[in-house]
């Protein structure tokens, strides 16, 4: 279980977070959706102790994601390009990632088989480096990195940004796959209404750093959000 609990992120005198308490169970997908600069990346970037807390704390299993290593090997995450190693190669890269997690090379094939769909045949053997990469391709890098290693957890912001619409449709079956195969717990910040509630058992909104909604109605969460953003 991922916890939060009085969770407050402050620039200066802006306080650009505060959540008092979320608890997302194991194997639950979890949207997180809200205007720009709701607060959704910070919570993330908190969440993977990429930024430190102003007050309150994140707890992955039970312990503090800042001050514990455990969860590291654990959680899987695809934030942004920065988060990859774009002087490689996606095959180069995956074969790093291979030996840093471990893995039997038949592991990384078989992690991969499971991206074909949606890599296209224009992510592997092209020999084209990372930095080259369509903005779409290298989300789809990074989002088959960040499910490598068997993770129990995988935070994705965007994950649809950039995709073309059979790639979000490959990527949104293959989320569902992996829920139901390996009952990962996703965490998918995303901007696309229409997505994150057809994969997600529940959707927080966030607004200036806020939960003002908690949804886990199915039935609800389309009229709740269209209603909130105006669409
Ligand atoms: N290093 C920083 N210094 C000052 N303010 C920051 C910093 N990082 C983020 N912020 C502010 O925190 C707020 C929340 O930003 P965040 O990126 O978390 O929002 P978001 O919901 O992910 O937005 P978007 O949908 O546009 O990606 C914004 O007002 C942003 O300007």
């Amino acid at each position: 279980m991922i916890k939060v609990e009085g969770l407050k992120k402050q620039y200066k005198e802006a306080v650009v977070l505060d959540v008092e308490a979320l608890e997302i169970p194991k194997s639950e997908c979890f949207g997180l959706v809200g205007n720009n600069g709701a607060g959704k990346t910070t919570l993330f970037r908190i969440m993977l102790d990429l930024v430190r807390a102003s007050a309150g704390k994140v707890t992955f299993e039970g312990n503090d994601v800042s001050k514990s290593e455990d969860w590291k090997s654990r959680v899987g995450a695809y934030l942004d390009e920065h988060m990859l190693l774009s002087y490689l190669t996606p095959d180069e890269y995956f074969e790093t990632l291979r030996k840093i997690y471990r893995l039997s090379e038949e592991d990384l094939k078989l992690h991969l088989e499971n991206f074909k769909e949606l890599f296209n045949d224009e992510i592997l053997g092209k020999k084209k480096y990372i930095r080259d990469l369509s903005k779409g391709n290298l989300k789809k890098v990074g989002i088959a990195a960040a499910m490598m290693g068997h993770p129990e957890a995988v935070l994705l912001d965007e994950p649809f940004e950039n995709l073309d619409p059979s790639s979000q449709n490959r990527l949104k079956k293959l989320i569902l796959q992996s829920k139901e195969n390996s009952k990962i717990t996703f965490l998918i910040s995303s901007h696309d209404l229409n997505h994150v509630t057809e994969i997600c058992d529940r959707i927080v909104l966030l607004e200036k750093g806020k939960v003002i909604k908690d949804l886990n109605e199915k039935a609800l969460m389309s009229e709740e959000l269209n209603t909130y953003f105006g669409v």
